[in-house]
């Protein structure tokens, strides 16, 4: 890349966050054009108004006491990255943050970041992927992990005790580190894949000179339902998943086991939540030669209907005390189900926000290289994830089927709640 373009870029930057508030205030400063706007479109202002009444029907606000992204419907496709700080300038890093959250709230908004047509000499401002396509309900919800909180810009002070590494867990042993943890993750969510990319492309640039990718994941076909206005979606097993999530509408069970409270330790965490992100390979060609009774007894539920053994609608309670007639329990010891459950786990729930992947095939074996990019919201990931996982690594029917290859977690503090804001900027003083 040439010097020129760097040093507009820089003017951006530095620009964006003064911009910030104007953006969400009026849509002036550097985000101007409407993604279903047509290029020269961008000054009528009759057509940018009817445009963006229509966008508004499929668009998640952005600003709000909790990022989106969490407890708002899950949408069909998923760009997730994490990021790597390069730079040891402290000014660089709010400067970047402030970029992205202005261009975030653009984005949420169905907008792009910045005009595509600028001029003629220079790049455009916007990448341009997805001009015309709406908002599709675009969440885009940030996170800090472990290693933001070091030495480097002075904010070891602020660590979370519950952001404390995750151990290595059993069944760890083919975890990647290169795909694994990370200073910042970038979640977008959309209902169109383009949305999705377009968020992770534009962060991306938006961060040259002060941090890059480490290591990034798509995803599709969400397998978490967090609304019950969702009906459940199927995971790469073929079985429903989801069926015992939090849902949004229980605002009880995001308050006990999901949104950060008065007994966090960081004051500045309250209303936010801890991300568990683990891409967890399903080795699908031995999946497939499983009998059903088998594979409906690893997760403890039946394949079409998604009831629990022994029930007859995917909604009915597991029974975990049933017995069949020859004593043994209808839900298997070591079922998926019954070692997730809370009733298993002290009673803890965690917020499950999943989507499937599939990476073409693996070089070495010719298998497919498919399965879950599983993303779980809650508390206290000591309290809730690690448990857990715990159990399951030692215990799970599941685990001949599958193999845990990155792992990452990040603190995701609470929604910005005015343009000018950025995520963390009370930590910089
Ligand atoms: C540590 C947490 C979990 C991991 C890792 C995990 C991996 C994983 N799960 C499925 C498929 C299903 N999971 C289901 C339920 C379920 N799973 C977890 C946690 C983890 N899963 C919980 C807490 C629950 C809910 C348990 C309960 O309360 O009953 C189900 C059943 C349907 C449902 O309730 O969602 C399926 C199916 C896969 C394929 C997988 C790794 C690849
Ligand atoms: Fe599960």
């Amino acid at each position: 890349m040439s010097e020129k373009p760097v040093t507009s870029r820089r003017n951006l930057l530095g620009g964006a966050l003064t911009a910030a508030g104007a953006v969400a205030a009026g849509g002036v400063g550097f985000g101007i054009a409407h993604a279903t706007d047509s290029p020269s479109a961008g000054s009528d202002a009759t057509k940018a108004k009817a445009t963006a009444a229509k966008a508004a029907s499929d668009q998640v606000p952005f600003f709000g006491a909790h990022q989106a992204g969490i407890a708002t419907p899950a949408q069909d496709r998923l760009a997730f990255a994490a990021f790597d700080i390069t730079s040891t300038d402290a000014q660089a890093v709010q400067v970047m943050l402030g970029t992205w959250a202005a261009a975030a709230a653009q984005m949420s908004k169905g907008l792009l970041i910045g005009p595509v047509e600028n001029t003629p000499s220079a790049p455009p401002i916007d990448t341009g992927e997805a001009y015309g396509l709406g908002a599709a309900n675009l969440t885009v919800t940030v996170g800090f992990g472990p290693s933001f909180f070091d030495d480097r810009f002075g904010l070891a002070k602020f660590r979370p005790a519950a952001l404390a590494d995750l151990p290595t867990l059993p069944g760890d042993g083919s975890i990647d580190p290169t795909r694994s943890g990370g200073d910042l993750c970038v979640q977008a969510c959309a209902d169109d894949p383009t949305v999705a990319f377009h968020v992770i492309r534009n962060f991306a640039r938006l961060a040259r000179g002060t941090a890059v990718m480490k290591w990034s994941q798509l995803g599709f076909g969400r397998t978490s339902s967090t609304s019950t206005e969702q009906q459940t979606e199927r995971n790469l097993m073929g079985f429903k998943d989801g069926t015992r999530n939090i849902k949004a509408q229980s605002t009880p069970d995001l308050d006990d086991y999901v949104w950060v409270g008065e007994e966090t330790d960081q004051s500045w965490m309250k209303g936010g939540s801890y991300l568990v992100a683990r891409r967890i390979r399903m080795l699908v060609e031995s999946w497939d030669t499983d009998y059903l009774t088998d594979q409906e007894n690893v997760f403890g539920r039946y394949k079409t209907s998604g009831a629990p053994l022994g029930g007859k609608d995917e909604f009915d309670t597991p029974d975990l005390t049933a017995k069949d007639p020859q004593g043994q329990p209808v839900i298997p010891l070591n079922a998926h189900i019954r070692l997730a459950a809370p009733e298993t786990n002290n009673g803890q729930k965690i917020l499950r926000r999943g989507y499937s992947y599939t990476d073409g095939i693996d070089s070495t074996t010719g298998l497919l290289d498919a399965g879950l990019f599983f993303i779980a919201y809650q508390k206290d990931p000591r309290k809730q994830f690690v448990p857990i996982q715990t159990r399951l690594g030692q215990q799970d029917n599941l685990n001949e089927y599958i193999r845990h290859t990155s792992s990452a977690l990040f603190a995701v503090p609470p929604g910005l709640t005015a343009s000018g804001d950025w995520w963390g900027k009370s930590l910089f003083g």
